[in-house]
């Protein structure tokens, strides 16, 4: 029987989760009891499971927002716990974009997509031309100078996946992207999502409840009992 792995046989693995538990409340709540888990450069994986099954937990060891209590976390062939380098991993590695949209309301679209370019030194020209093309992708290109408060909720995502995109990372970190959308809303964002990560090669892990949008993904993982299980690909 092929697995996934002769599947993607050639292909990078960009992600890797190796027997990893993560408690929380000093021991009194284990959320991930043993995951395994590798994404390949380029492919999008849903991850799924009911609320609480920790796939938020999982996003954040993945992108280095939150550390294992055993297990390592591999991305981009480096153990995320022996880096020296986490705010370049943050800066340039990694994307997230959020169900609730973390822009800074005050702001105009602009000047919060060309935050993480700042913050990276990206030269300003540089940052402007990339922020045209993802505006253009994403329709958003006679929005730029609006606030965010202005925006509607499909805008903000759109507006969030352009700053996720900024700096090019390798990996896209999607929690709920499309949680607080409309039908019709959620399946223009997750459309320019899927495209754009798929355009740019970008490795994909978004934790959905929408079973939808995770059949429309290369894959689909499921978390239960603080485990990954994975179905077994359908030979043709
Ligand atoms: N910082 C924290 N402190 C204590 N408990 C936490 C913390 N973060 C998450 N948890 C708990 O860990 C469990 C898993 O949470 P997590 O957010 O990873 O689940 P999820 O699968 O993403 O849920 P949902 O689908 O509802 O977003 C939950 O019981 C949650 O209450």
């Amino acid at each position: 029987m092929s697995t996934i792995a002769d599947r993607t046989a050639g292909t990078r693995i960009v992600i890797r989760a190796e027997d990893v538990w993560k408690s929380y409340d000093d021991g009194a709540i284990t959320v991930l009891r043993g995951v395994n888990f590798e994404a390949c450069q380029g492919q999008a994986v849903a991850l799924c499971g009911p609320s609480g099954c920790g796939k938020s937990t999982l996003l954040h060891l993945v992108g280095g927002l939150d550390e294992p209590d055993r297990g390592r976390v591999v991305v981009n062939g480096v153990e995320l716990n022996r880096r020296r380098d986490m705010v370049q991993f943050l800066r340039h590695e990694v994307g997230f974009v959020f169900q609730l949209h973390n822009l800074i309301p005050d702001l105009t679209l602009e000047e919060n997509c060309l935050l993480p370019a700042q913050a990276a030194g990206v030269d300003r020209r540089a940052a402007r031309e990339r922020l045209m093309h993802l505006a253009e992708r994403t329709g958003l290109q006679h929005r730029l100078t609006q606030r965010i408060q202005k925006l509607s909720g499909g805008e903000r995502q759109r507006t969030a996946l352009c700053r996720a995109l900024m700096n090019r990372p390798r990996i896209l970190l999607a929690d709920e992207p499309t949680g607080s959308l409309d039908e019709r809303t959620t399946a223009t964002v997750f459309d320019l999502l899927l495209d754009l990560a798929r355009s740019e090669g970008v490795t994909l892990l978004m934790a959905t409840h929408d079973l939808a949008l995770a059949r429309a993904c290369d894959r689909v993982v499921t978390m239960h009992d603080g485990r990954i299980h994975e179905p077994q690909p359908v030979l043709s």
